[in-house]
């Protein structure tokens, strides 16, 4: 396997998991049985930091040599060499397969670097699990990333989706991702690392207070915990509601959606209520299209399709990285394309059946 540690790293016993990943972990495997049985590896995305080592410690414990270990290397800053090394020092005594994978980051305007490397690592980690016919990804988040999350999407005026923040396990691009630590506690974690004298890495961007997730992070939680210890257990289930209503939410945009039509009919749109219709063409737009649009064009688009009653009165507005206009009784969307990304975003994305009016403005 490419970038597998060093074998000149003489192999030491591997240290006993924190007790708190390992709890966390075999509570998890009890409601994922079917995971915790397939014989298939599982793949722990192992950044080096102190949560995915004691994932690491904690997987290799319950599932020995199923368990390998991926590392993403960004190339983004000076010290992901020496991350890279880290992981692949200790991969290497603890006797655990490690693949380390460059990525080339994307940079883009209007993309933060964390955005895009983040995106780069999920591809990569995605590529890998299929490659290896892994059963799933592991990721290290625990419980105090997942009150930064709620957090952080209410900081943003997020809906249901964001305030579902990040589930324990889920099926995104033909991988299975989990996340067997998201009832750890990250003090506990940290703390029982550093008590059993496992070394980890710090990154340290995680501290670089112009990112949002880090005054969070730095600011808010510390308060926040003192104030109200029991938020670990109850921001997850708050999150956990909001999952279940989102589901809930889906399953009518579906129904609803059948009977809309594709395109969606305008007479058929305005039989419902508003926050029905939008909640079905947001599906639309996400299953269809793979695209999402801002709070402010889905309620202009409300507005239009209300006044296209008449025949003669248009729907013409942009709706995410696209716009959306009226053919006849019809909703068409189709994606702009730019200049840079002439060919592939043209055949990327499936022609819709009408189109809207040539020379209309995005
Ligand atoms: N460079 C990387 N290579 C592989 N996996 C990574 C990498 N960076 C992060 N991850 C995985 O993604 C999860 C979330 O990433 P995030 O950036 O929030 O964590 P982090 O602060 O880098 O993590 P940490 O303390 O893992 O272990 C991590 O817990 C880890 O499992």
């Amino acid at each position: 396997m490419p970038g597998c540690g060093p074998s000149d790293a003489s192999p030491t016993p591997r240290p006993p998991a924190p007790e708190a990943a390992r709890a966390a972990l075999a509570a998890w495997a009890r409601r994922h049985a079917d995971l915790d049985r397939a014989e298939a590896p599982l793949l722990v995305a192992f950044s080096g930091g102190a949560d995915s080592t004691a994932l690491l410690l904690a997987a290799s414990e319950r599932w020995g040599a199923r368990v390998r270990a991926l590392h993403v290397h960004h190339g983004l800053q000076q010290a992901a060499q020496a991350f890279a090394a880290h992981a692949q020092r200790v991969a290497a005594q603890w006797g655990v397969l490690l693949e380390v994978r460059r990525v080339q980051v994307g940079l883009a305007p209007r993309r933060s670097p964390e955005e895009a490397a983040r995106q780069a690592r999920y591809a990569a980690l995605a590529q890998a699990a299929r490659r290896q016919g892994a059963a799933a990804v592991l990721l290290a988040h625990h419980a105090l990333d997942q009150i930064e999350t709620v957090l952080l999407a209410l900081t943003r005026g997020a809906g249901l989706p964001g305030l579902a923040a990040m589930p324990e396990r889920a099926e995104r691009d033909g991988v299975t991702w989990a996340r067997p630590l998201l009832e750890a506690d990250g003090r506990a974690l940290r703390a029982q690392l550093a008590a059993a004298g496992v070394p980890w890495i710090d990154d340290p961007t995680n501290a670089d207070p112009q990112r949002t997730r880090n005054r969070l992070r730095l600011q808010v939680l510390p308060a926040l915990l003192e104030a109200f210890p029991q938020a670990p257990k109850t921001f997850a289930r708050s999150a956990r509601h909001a999952a279940s209503a989102q589901g809930l939410l889906e399953a009518l945009a579906a129904q609803d959606l059948v009977r809309l039509g594709e395109p969606p009919r305008l007479n058929a749109l305005r039989a419902l209520p508003p926050p029905r219709r939008l909640n079905a063409l947001r599906l639309w737009l996400r299953q269809r299209y793979g695209a999402q649009a801002s709070d402010a064009q889905w309620q202009a688009l409300d507005a239009q399709i209300e006044a296209a009653r008449t025949r003669g009165q248009r729907i013409e507005l942009r709706l995410g990285p696209g716009r959306v206009c009226r053919a006849g009784d019809e909703l068409i969307w189709t994606p702009l394309v730019s200049a840079a990304t002439t060919t592939t975003a043209a055949t990327a994305t499936p022609t819709p059946p009408g189109s809207c009016p040539a020379g209309s403005k995005s």
